[in-house]
């Protein structure tokens, strides 16, 4: 693969503000099982990080790390700090479903609620009370809607199933769900693998659009992915992070020699 042709998208962008989420010395057991070991790394809005490397590496394992959505894998234990604006989420007084609202997560298969459409992006604000009454609720779902680029092509049908959808309207409407409790992270682990080239492709637009409001960290097995929307970029193997920088560095002027031997395909 030549290593140009990956870099040509990837924008430099220096954070203009703190990091969001700040993660030092964390590692993951499953058991006594070691996924992750003493990883640190910064996290800022307003970018793009993908996690890239081979099958098996750590980078899902890491990414649930980053709203303790491992807490629901018995055997699943993590040490270390991860700060979100400075707090640690892993201290005890941390409400873990404010905690996921804040830092929300799309998953690889689009999982709509079974429920109209506008249910499945109305729930989390009633829940979360972010709305006094319909009216609030209504322009919250349009907003997010619109914000995920489904709103033209969904609103006269609100009412149908989010499930009777494309894979790709899922996809987008998982991402407006998560939008709907105004979140500051976004984690997206693979969201483009159940999706055709033309899905992947509006959703690529998409996370580049809401990169200028939000945190968005997702992780990826496609490095041309990675290299159109990313900004930052990660690179794991065996459960450390190798290397982390610039995406438009890491493919075309990376550190080390297991980064260079990813990209160019020499393992993975
Ligand atoms: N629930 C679990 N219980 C036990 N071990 C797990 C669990 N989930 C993941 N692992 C192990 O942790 C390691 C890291 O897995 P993880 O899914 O985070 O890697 P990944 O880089 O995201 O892989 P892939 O790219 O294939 O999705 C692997 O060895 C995996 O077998």
């Amino acid at each position: 693969m030549e290593q140009t042709e990956l870099a040509t998208a990837a924008q430099r962008v220096e954070p203009t503000s703190a990091p969001k989420i700040h993660a030092e010395g964390v590692s993951v057991y499953y058991g006594d099982k070691k996924a992750i070991d003493h990883v640190s790394i910064d996290v800022h809005t307003e970018h793009v990080t993908a996690f890239i490397g081979p099958s098996g590496c750590g980078k899902s394992t890491f990414l649930r790390a980053l709203n303790r959505m491992n807490d629901t894998i018995a055997s699943a234990r993590v040490e270390g700090v991860i700060e979100l604006d400075g707090e640690d989420i892993y201290n005890s007084g941390m409400d873990v479903v404010q905690l996921r609202a804040r830092v929300g997560m799309v998953f690889q298969k689009p999982n709509p609620f079974p429920k109209s459409i506008y249910e499945n992006i109305a729930y989390g604000p009633r829940i979360h009370g972010l709305a006094q009454g319909k009216g609030e609720l209504d322009a919250i779902v349009e907003k997010s809607l619109q914000r995920a680029g489904l709103w033209e092509e969904v609103k006269d049908r609100l009412e149908e199933s989010g499930t009777a959808l494309s894979g790709g309207q899922q996809q987008r409407l998982c991402i407006a769900r998560a939008i709907a409790v105004d979140p500051e992270v976004i984690l997206m682990d693979e969201p483009c693998s159940a999706l055709d080239p033309i899905a992947t492709a509006k959703i690529e637009e998409l996370i580049d659009e809401l990169r200028g409001r939000y945190a968005i960290v997702i992780v990826t097995h496609s490095m041309q992915q990675a290299a159109r929307v990313s900004q930052r970029t990660a690179f794991f193997h065996l459960g450390n992070l190798v290397e982390y920088g610039h995406t438009s560095d890491i493919f075309t002027n990376p550190r080390e020699q297991k980064t260079q031997d990813y990209i160019t395909g020499r393992y993975g």
